[in-house]
């Protein structure tokens, strides 16, 4: 069955049709993206959800998206999506970081010179037939200090434009290197000296809990006199009250505002106010921006869906629609070890350890985490999978330690997972064949060869003669028939393990009987 896509915002028609090139049904329903209540009827329906910024995807919309596997943002900020409950619910959540940064960049570049020149408002008074040529006394930007806060894609373009404006760039950003920042020309700085510097300030960070009012009214109140404020980032960067007083009082000179700590903001503290110029969210508003962001969240939602590449997700490590094939078996490796060390864990998991020897330390092992992960927890939490995992075995307290190592032993890869609880620790490894099926080669130390199979026994015991005719006539005698054997032992008369795979489920007593066996010391059912 295709799987089938809802776009619930206005995107572009590009992404419709790339949809359908790859197979891929898909609705364009852009008004549900406003009609939260209609959106949770349904949203059950789909696969995928494709966004901008007015759908806001809430807990309460994620859990009627019984089938949801991935939502595509087209655009940058996703800040729109319950990142943590959409994780939770093993939903990927992808972006497309670039596609709209010299659009938006453009648009704070815009924005300055509309601040300088004060065009929007020159523009109202000659379109009045007013012609007040001595009102719009302008400032030169050439020379000045342009201050940038966030220094990232967006923030590195508009440094770019401004240098080439002739202007000095100074940027506050913990995240910018030295290196990048003499790269670009830029001076990197203090946010206190920035505000002491800046003629013009403009800001391009995302809305974090440090970045919330990083111009709050202390900081508007440091800033030089005769300043120019811009943010085409996210409202709430801005104390838009104190930003409003320092208006009134002349010690900002203007400010431009594309983006509103409420939106739609249909009002504003900053609106009426004579120096402030104000956009409708249109940062990213050009036919150029939302034809690359539509193409490509459309495609990078297909790739997905249909081939298991992931990219640009917030949520989950890259795999390129390359690395997938050469990835699956191991996830399945992966998550069938986790499976096993789940099935035999009663108890509360401390840590896990997870080593990958050989080759497969060259590939993408967070993603093969994840999957061992999911595969343990889920004998207990039937609906976590490789995207929640993580996050949830966070919540529970369980600590992952991740190596990576060269091949030492037998195997080209090998991965061995190993659970560490309060009284044990126990651990399996498996590699996968040529003929790409994960085989499980070790268990506690013991060397084994099995493949995994829906329905398997797993047997430990003293390593003494009889112990294999009688516990396959008690199959046999039960109708339970053997699929395959696989014995391990660790030495002569010492700990023996078995891994048989048997046609259907045992039933309880046939297990009962089992362990009653003499030298069986521990009988599992296990499900793959
Ligand atoms: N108005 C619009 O339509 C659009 C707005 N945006 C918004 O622009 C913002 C920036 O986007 P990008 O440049 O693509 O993101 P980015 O992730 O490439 O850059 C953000 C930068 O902010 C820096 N940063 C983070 N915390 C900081 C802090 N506490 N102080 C100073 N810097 C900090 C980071 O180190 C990074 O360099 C995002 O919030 C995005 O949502 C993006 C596209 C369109
Ligand atoms: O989709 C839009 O128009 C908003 C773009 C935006 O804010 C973003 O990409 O972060």
């Amino acid at each position: 069955m295709a799987p089938r896509v809802l776009i619930s915002d206005k995107l572009s028609d590009a992404a419709v049709q790339i949809f359908k090139d790859r197979g891929v049904e898909v609705d364009f329903r852009p008004d549900l993206g406003k009609d939260k209540d209609k959106l949770a009827e349904v949203i059950g329906d789909y696969d995928g959800l494709a966004i901008r910024s007015a759908t806001k995807v809430t807990p309460k919309i994620l859990e009627k998206a019984s089938r949801l596997k991935v939502i595509g943002r087209a655009g940058i900020g996703v800040d729109n999506v319950d990142i943590p409950a959409a994780t939770a619910r093993g939903v990927i959540v992808m972006n497309t970081p670039f596609g709209n940064s010299i659009t938006t960049a453009e648009h704070a570049i815009a924005m300055m010179f509309a601040l300088a020149r004060q065009i929007p408002q020159a523009d109202a008074s000659t379109q009045a037939g007013k012609w007040e040529k001595n009102r719009f006394m302008g400032v030169e930007l050439t020379a000045k200090t342009l201050g940038i806060i966030g220094c990232g894609n967006i923030g590195s373009i508009v440094a770019e434009r401004g240098i080439g404006l002739k202007m000095k760039v100074i940027a506050f950003d913990p995240f910018l290197s030295p290196e990048r920042a003499l790269a670009l020309g830029v001076e990197k700085v203090e946010l206190d000296e920035l505000l002491a510097r800046a003629d013009v300030i403009t800001l391009h960070t995302p809305l974090t809990e440090k970045t919330k009012n990083v111009l709050s009214a202390e900081n508007i109140a440091r800033a030089k006199p005769g300043v120019r404020i811009i943010n085409c980032a996210r409202g709430g960067l801005v104390d838009e009250v104190a930003l409003r007083a320092a208006l009134d009082s002349g010690h900002v000179a203007g400010a431009a505002f594309d983006v509103f700590s409420v939106e739609p903001a249909e009002t504003n503290v900053l609106f009426g106010h004579p120096n402030v110029v104000c956009t409708p969210h249109l940062g990213a508003a050009t036919t150029e921006a939302q034809e690359n962001v539509a193409l490509q969240v459309a495609e990078q939602m297909s790739d997905y869906l249909l081939a298991g590449a992931i990219s640009n997700a917030v949520n989950f490590p890259s795999i390129t629609a390359e690395e997938a094939p050469r990835l699956k078996p191991f996830i399945a490796l992966a998550e069938k070890l986790g499976s096993f060390a789940g099935q035999l864990t009663d108890t509360d998991i401390k840590t896990v350890r997870i080593t990958y020897e050989g080759a497969v330390a060259e590939q993408k092992v967070k993603a093969l985490t994840s999957a061992a992960i999911a595969g343990l927890l889920r004998p207990v939490l039937a609906d976590v999978n490789v995207v929640s995992a993580p996050s949830v075995a966070k919540e529970r307290g369980i600590v992952i330690e991740e190596t990576t190592r060269d091949a030492v032993g037998d195997y080209d890869s090998l991965v061995t997972l190993s659970v560490v609880a309060d009284d044990f620790e126990r651990h399996v490894a498996g590699t996968v064949f040529a003929d790409g099926q994960p085989r499980i080669v070790d268990i506690k130390g013991i060397k084994v060869d099995a493949g995994f199979a829906p329905n398997m026994l797993y047997v430990t015991n003293e390593d003494k003669p009889g112990f294999i005719g009688r516990f396959a006539s008690l199959l046999g005698d039960a109708g339970v028939n053997i699929a395959t054997f696989a014995l391990g032992r660790d030495h002569p008369g010492g700990d023996a393990i078995a891994l048989v795979e048997v046609d259907g489920p045992v039933p309880a007593d046939v297990l009962g009987k089992v362990s009653a066996l003499p030298h069986v010391r521990q009988v599992k059912q296990l499900r793959f």
